[in-house]
């Protein structure tokens, strides 16, 4: 097992985004996070990811967990390349940061400023497939991006799933359909 929550809720002020919610994350698994708006699945990927605390219950990781925001978060003023040498060295590790930057179809020396929406998305997933998490989570990743992006999202979902188990929050039915062995939905009586 990669991640286990008991009992989770989660509260904003006097509001209950989240209620006594139990759920596991195995290894080779994708699971899809679905629900209408402000259901709380950015909310329970935040938690997973340990950048929330829950108001009761427990988050266990028992793998690395990272995750994918939407949009994504970047120092505007790097570049791709400077971008993506920060994150390797933050967390550590080594990767071929000019090779995934040609994969994913992305300049080295624009400041990301001056990036798209798409082009962001492209680099959080190259970002993340160098980081390589054990538990990859992932808000909304298909926004913004074009079909060729698409492809490419496909791919690191393929190759999340051989190094860890996914949670993939999502709006997009058909992608969830495509590559998630179950779903979770929230915001359902
Ligand atoms: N920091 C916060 N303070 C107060 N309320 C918050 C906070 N973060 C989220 N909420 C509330 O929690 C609820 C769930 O929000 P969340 O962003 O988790 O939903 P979501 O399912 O991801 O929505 P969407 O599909 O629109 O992305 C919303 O009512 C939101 O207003």
């Amino acid at each position: 097992m990669l991640l286990r929550l008991l009992g989770v809720s989660k509260r904003f002020g006097r509001d209950w985004v989240l209620k006594d919610l139990d759920f596991s994350l195995e290894r080779g698994e994708v699971v899809a996070l679905l629900g209408p708006n402000g259901s709380g699945k950015t909310t329970l990927l935040r938690l997973m990811a340990g950048l929330l605390k829950p108001t009761r219950g427990r988050v266990e990781r028992l793998g690395r967990a990272l995750l994918l925001s939407n949009p994504p978060a970047f120092h505007r003023h790097l570049t791709a390349r400077e971008h993506l040498l920060y994150d390797l060295a933050f967390h550590g590790r080594e990767g071929d940061f000019a090779g995934a930057l040609r994969r994913f179809g992305l300049p080295e020396g624009l400041p990301l400023q001056a990036f798209s929406s798409g082009m962001k998305k492209r680099l959080a997933l190259a970002r993340l497939l160098l980081l390589a998490p054990e538990v990859w989570l992932l808000d909304e990743p298909e926004t913004a991006l074009d079909a060729e992006g698409r492809g490419l999202l496909l791919e690191v979902l393929k190759e999340a799933r051989g190094k860890g188990g996914v949670v993939l929050a999502t709006h997009d039915r058909a992608l969830a359909e495509r590559v998630a062995d179950r779903a979770l939905t929230l915001g359902e009586a």
